[in-house]
């Protein structure tokens, strides 16, 4: 697996950035294609912003994950982290894959109920689960809860009591490990917030055999997002094999080892994370283990699949300078760039726009904050008032990190596969931004 996107490098070309996305191909006459629909269409008859998933890389993606994991031996259930792409029409393909769910919250846990994946294929997990929370995960009979503190524990310990079960649970346990990746989304290191501390929690799985209401099955570690080097991985396992024979030799049983997500893809030049070698890592410091494993990938089976499509407002000339591309796609929609500096493909959606040679330019949201930035001295093809574009790889972390910041609607979505595409979410309306809200009598005038 590679490093970082090197920035210093010219950026990729219109058919560098095809050739490693299947899912998109350029046709001369209609421009830019995802599986059989020319985007182009979509955007004329519903407008944009809009989000476009294409079903058939979910489908593939979450296959050859499941292919890498039993070509290396393994036997894996793979929970699909719905934080990355919760629609439920993307649930609800990866359900009919197999897929179980990771979810991190009541709301995730309902919406992977209502799209059909079984209880008994959901795993929680999440730094503060309220009571509500844990008691709905409680009456629904969640798989497994990961806990990641000795208080959250005596607290699942005490609603299992209060609703008569036993709740299956694993540890979720900080190894410190550098995942080496952005630092706003490492999480496996000693001073971020996730999971038991490693020297502790051992002590703890043995408290939680003694504790009511719950039965301590295994561990899980999950150390941080968009990871493309096995290394890191093979770390956090090692750690975690040592801690499950330190178990068995204090007497407990271990028969559960949850791998977490994290794996990252291609956004730039960098080469994505190899599911290959992401088995490989889970054989080799695992495999002889004995226990049940599970992964929780998100971006790596949801990111390549979206695109978010975008209209340019106006181009802003810039004297002796690169001009400004003003988009009507903005920071509240696709936030990874403003957020972590995120670089996200860009390829025009007509076939005259795809071939002019590129100059540089700046492309920017029309939100009133300076952080409202696609991308600084981007080499793409001249961009004219209308002209449309794709950021790419925005399956993952995308719709679902949207807002409606500066009252806008949030952006339509459709899912497309093959030849067909549907509207799976209609853009938001202005008044439905208002819709729920309402001003206390005494400010209408009333008594
Ligand atoms: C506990 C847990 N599992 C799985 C994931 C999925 O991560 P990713 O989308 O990077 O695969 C995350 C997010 O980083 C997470 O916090
Ligand atoms: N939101 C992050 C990933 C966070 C992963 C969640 N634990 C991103 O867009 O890359």
């Amino acid at each position: 697996m590679a490093d970082a996107p090197d920035l210093s490098t010219p950026d990729p070309t219109v058919r560098e950035l095809l050739a490693t996305r299947p899912q998109l191909s350029l046709d001369p006459t209609c421009g830019l294609m995802m599986e059989g629909v020319p985007l182009s269409a979509v955007a004329d008859e519903i407008g944009t912003p809009t989000w476009g998933i294409s079903a058939s890389t979910l489908r593939i993606r979450a296959r050859r994950l499941l292919t890498a994991m039993t070509g290396a031996g393994l036997s894996v259930s793979v929970h699909f982290a719905v934080k990355s792409n919760d629609h439920l029409a993307v649930l609800r393909i990866l359900a009919s894959e197999g897929l179980g769910a990771d979810v991190v919250s009541g709301g995730e846990l309902l919406r992977a109920l209502e799209a059909g994946v079984p209880a008994s294929k959901i795993v929680f997990s999440g730094v503060g689960k309220s009571d509500a929370e844990l008691r709905l995960a409680i009456q629904k009979g969640v798989a497994q809860i990961n806990v990641e503190s000795a208080e959250e524990l005596e607290i699942i310990s005490a609603l299992a009591v209060e609703a008569g079960r036993v709740v299956d649970v694993a540890l979720r346990v900080n190894p410190d490990v550098d995942a080496e990746t952005h630092a706003k989304i490492t999480t496996g290191l000693a001073d971020n917030k996730f999971g038991v501390p490693y020297d502790e929690a051992l002590a703890l799985y043995l408290r939680a055999a003694a504790l009511p209401g719950v039965r301590p099955v295994g561990y899980a570690a999950h150390i941080g997002s968009q990871i493309l080097k096995a290394d890191p991985y093979r770390a956090a396992y090692a750690r975690v094999a040592q801690l499950v024979r330190a178990t068995r030799e204090a007497g407990a049983v271990v028969s559960v080892v949850d791998c977490g997500g994290g794996l990252g893809i291609g956004y730039r030049d960098e080469g994505e994370g190899s599911p290959e070698a992401f088995a490989g890592a889970i054989r080799a410091e695992l495999g002889d283990l004995d226990v049940r494993l599970a992964i929780e990938p998100g971006r790596w089976i949801s990111g390549p699949s979206g695109v978010l499509l975008s209209t340019v407002i106006l181009r802003k000339a810039v004297t002796g300078g690169a001009p400004f591309i003003v988009l009507d796609a903005a920071m509240n929609d696709l936030l990874r760039p403003s957020l972590y500096d995120a670089w996200h493909g860009v390829l025009p959606l007509s076939p005259h726009d795809a071939v002019q040679e590129p100059e540089k330019a700046h492309l920017v949201g029309p939100v009133c904050e300076s952080g409202d930035c696609f991308a600084r001295d981007r080499m793409l093809p001249p961009l004219q008032r209308g002209a449309r574009v794709a950021f790419l790889d925005a399956g993952a972390y995308g719709s679902v990190m949207s807002s409606t910041y500066n009252a806008r609607p949030l952006a339509a979505q459709v899912l497309v596969e093959g030849e067909r595409w549907a509207v799976i979410r209609p853009r938001q309306t202005v008044e439905a931004l208002w819709a729920n809200e309402t001003t206390p009598g005494w400010l209408n005038g009333d008594a």
